[in-house]
Order: C-alpha cells, then sequence, then structure tokens
C-alpha cells in the first residue's frame, strides 16, 4: 500500500543498536558506514528511504561515565542525549559524503495519539521524502517516560512504515531472520524464509533479546510484523552485517526471513490504522452477543439498539472500546454521538433508536477480525 503520488518505492529501514555499536558502548563507524553505503545505491536507484535507527542509549552510556548499559530510565535518558547526537552528526557526514541530507525526526507516542500531530508527522516525512532527504527516526528518548514509550524501534518503525504508506518495511538485526525457536538457545532452530500469517507456533519460538544493548528480542520483531501486515506492508527481517543485504532485500534475493502480506491479509486504510494503533480510547460501548458476531463479518456499523450499556464520559468523535458483557475486548472505533446522546437513544423505544448509527464501520476495527490487539 503507497500513498505518495510518483512512482518511487517507499522503504523504512529499522536497524538495532548492536548493529550500529560496538561492544564497548560507541558508535562503530565502520557498521554505519556499510548500511549508509547500501542505503545510498538504494536512493540512487531512485528509492525513498526512511531510516529508524537505534543505538542512542547505546552510543552514549560509555561518555556518561557508566561502563555497562544502563537499566534506570533517568540514565537511560541522559545516556540517549550524549549517543542521539554523536549518531546524527555520524549520519550527517556520511551520508553528506554521498551527496545526501540527513535529518532527524524524533518521536514519541503522544506525538502520534493525538491525530493532527500524526498527520503533521506524515506531512514533514513526505516533504522530506519528495525532496530527497533520508530522514532518520528514533524514539524521543530524553523526555519520553516508561509509560508513554513506544517501548522499541521494532514497533516503531512498524507504525512510521504504515504512516508513509511504504512498500517494504526492512528491520536489519545481529540474526540473519526469523527461526522456528531462538538458535543461541537451540542449535537445531531452523531459519523460517517465508512467513504468511503469524500463528502462535512462531509467537511461542520468538525469544527475548540476545545481546546486551538489544531492546524486546525477536517477541518485539513479530508485534512490529503483525502491525506492518495489518498496514498491508510486508516485512523483511535480516543481518545488517551480511554484504549488499539491503540491495538484495529490496530485490527479494536475501537471506532472512520475508512476512508477506498476501490478499487474505487484513489492510487497514491510514485512518483504521490511526485507530487501532494509536489512538487511546476515551470510554467503553458494551454491546449485546449478536452485534458482537456481526461486527466480526466486514461492513456492519454498530446500531443503538446494538448497545447494552455506556460506561465513561466522552463526545462525539472519541475514540472508545467495544466490549461484550464478559468484558472481552472486542475493538475499537469512533463514535457518532456523545456518551449523554448514545443514553438518552437508549432510553427511546426500540423501534425508534435502531435507526441510529453509532457508530459506522469505516471507523471501527474489530480485535477478533485482526487477531491483534488494538489500543493504548
Ligand atoms: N525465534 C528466534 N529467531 C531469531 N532470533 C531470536 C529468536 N528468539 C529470540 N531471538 C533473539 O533475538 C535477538 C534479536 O533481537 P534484539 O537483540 O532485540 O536485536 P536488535 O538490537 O537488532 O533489535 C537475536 O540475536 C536472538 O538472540
Ligand atoms: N531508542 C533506543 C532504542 C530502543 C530499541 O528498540 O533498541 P533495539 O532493540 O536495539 O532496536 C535507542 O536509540 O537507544
Amino acid at each position: 500500500m503507497s500513498t505518495q503520488l510518483n512512482n518511487k518505492k517507499r522503504v523504512v529501514i529499522k536497524v538495532g543498536s548492536s548493529s550500529l555499536t560496538s561492544r564497548h558502548g560507541e558508535i562503530s563507524r565502520r557498521k554505519l558506514e556499510k548500511l549508509a553505503d547500501e542505503v545510498a545505491k538504494l536512493k540512487d536507484e531512485g528509492y525513498e528511504i526512511v531510516f529508524v535507527s537505534s543505538g542512542a542509549v547505546a552510543a552514549g552510556y560509555r561518555k556518561l561515565g557508566l561502563i555497562d548499559r544502563p537499566t534506570s530510565l533517568p540514565e537511560k535518558q541522559a545516556a540517549a542525549s550524549i549517543g542521539q547526537g554523536l549518531l546524527i552528526e555520524a549520519y550527517s557526514e556520511i551520508f553528506l559524503s554521498h551527496g545526501y541530507i540527513a535529518s532527524q525526526i524524533l518521536i514519541t507516542r503522544s506525538d502520534f495519539s493525538d491525530e493532527n500531530r500524526y498527520n503533521n508527522v506524515r506531512n514533514t516525512l513526505n516533504v522530506l521524502l519528495e525532496r530527497g532527504i533520508i530522514p532518520i527516526v528514533n524514539e524521543n528518548d530524553t523526555v519520553t517516560v516508561d509509560r508513554l514509550k513506544f517501548g522499541d524501534n521494532d514497533n516503531l518503525s512498524a507504525k512510521v512504515a504504515g504512516l508513509v504508506g511504504a512498500e517494504q518495511l526492512i528491520i536489519l538485526s545481529d540474526i540473519d531472520g526469523l527461526y522456528d525457536s531462538d538458535p543461541r538457545k537451540n542449535e537445531a532452530a531452523k531459519l523460517l524464509e517465508k512467513v504468511y500469517e503469524i500463528t502462535p507456533e512462531i509467537e511461542a519460538g520468538a525469544g527475548e533479546t540476545g545481546s546486551h544493548v538489544g531492546t524486546g528480542g525477536m517477541k518485539s520483531k513479530i508485534d512490529a510484523v503483525k502491525i506492518a501486515m495489518a498496514s498491508g506492508i510486508s516485512t523483511f527481517l535480516g543481518k545488517a552485517s551480511i554484504p549488499n543485504i539491503l540491495i538484495d532485500a529490496v530485490s527479494g534475493k536475501a537471506k532472512g526471513t520475508y512476512f508477506e502480506v498476501t490478499d487474505e491479509t487484513v489492510n487497514l486504510n491510514q485512518k483504521r490504522q490511526w485507530i487501532a494503533f494509536h489512538s487511546g480510547p476515551k470510554g467503553e460501548l458494551v454491546i449485546y452477543q449478536p452485534a458482537k458476531l456481526s461486527i466480526a463479518d466486514h461492513n456492519h456499523s454498530i446500531y443503538s439498539s446494538d448497545i447494552m450499556k455506556v460506561k465513561g464520559q466522552f463526545n462525539k468523535g472519541a475514540v472508545i472500546r467495544i466490549i461484550d458483557e464478559n468484558g472481552e475486548r472486542i475493538g475499537l472505533g469512533v463514535v457518532n454521538y456523545s456518551s449523554d446522546e448514545i443514553i438518552k437513544i437508549s432510553k427511546q423505544t426500540e423501534k425508534e433508536h435502531e435507526k441510529y448509527e453509532i457508530v459506522h464501520f469505516d471507523d471501527l476495527v474489530c480485535e477478533l477480525e485482526l487477531s491483534l490487539p488494538v489500543g493504548l
């Protein structure tokens, strides 16, 4: 799914900390140069690239006077404020040597949970891409608190890929793809070259990080792939240090795992991506069982007659969570009426209130259909 008007292929590339820094808590110029050379080749071929780079904490903690990567939030934030500047300085220099300008975009989750700010980030990225710049994105680590974090850059990169309507997401790590179990723990683990669906077996085989600088391990990559797939974007996962990995990844020839979207995959448009992955629900609607079943089928709105109970106070246009009478989460939707109006409508006779459409199906994202938790 691509939203840009020109014919250029848009690719989001995410690289993990261990693939950019040395063991001693410093930027590895050699690793950065290798990847930047390949990005520059893709640019020469006409690709539009958004580069999601981790490594701020890993590149900064030594200069903060620490021997190991910090675990406390203030120390991580202090390390990131040193490392982020160093990273951008290095990227700017290296890309300039290839004739390309780099720019920095630091994002917090609250920038995405506000729909206007979300659209502003997209507009900014579009201008940069159309003008041939290489935006370098990271979470704004120095100001975000744990509770309001994307948490890891795998997640951030999938959301950025959805935001810019990328054709492909490439996640580069210290491992050459997804295995059926953690290869660091199981020597017999097998590489999965093509994945069309994230099954419970795949989830069970995805473990934690193997390095002392990584965040989230394979688990967070699988969660990110689910978001990318639901946004209609295929993902490649491979090893950053393999020569020409980026060039081969875009042409489908690289060693690694290709997660392919198919006609069967749910493909959320940008409005529904925002509802599903970025909005924060302001209240809840409890609905009757028959309505739950028909919502899981496509194209079914929620009518006033489907509603058993309204929880919380919200305005018209708010995103609310839809649950069943047992509290099971069904999905998220944008309401056409305020909570007070819905309560008033529900008090009308059955015949009268049937005509009120409370949530239109275009503004509804159903977890049952996605098999993916939605909402913050
Ligand atoms: N099923 C699996 N397949 C591949 N790698 C796995 C799996 N389960 C856990 N891992 C671990 O995940 C690590 C990659 O995640 P992480 O350390 O967070 O990397 P990055 O810093 O690149 O984001 C691998 O080095 C590996 O040890
Ligand atoms: N934003 C953090 C990186 C968080 C993260 O996801 O790290 P990684 O697992 O190495 O991709 C930083 O720049 O240090």
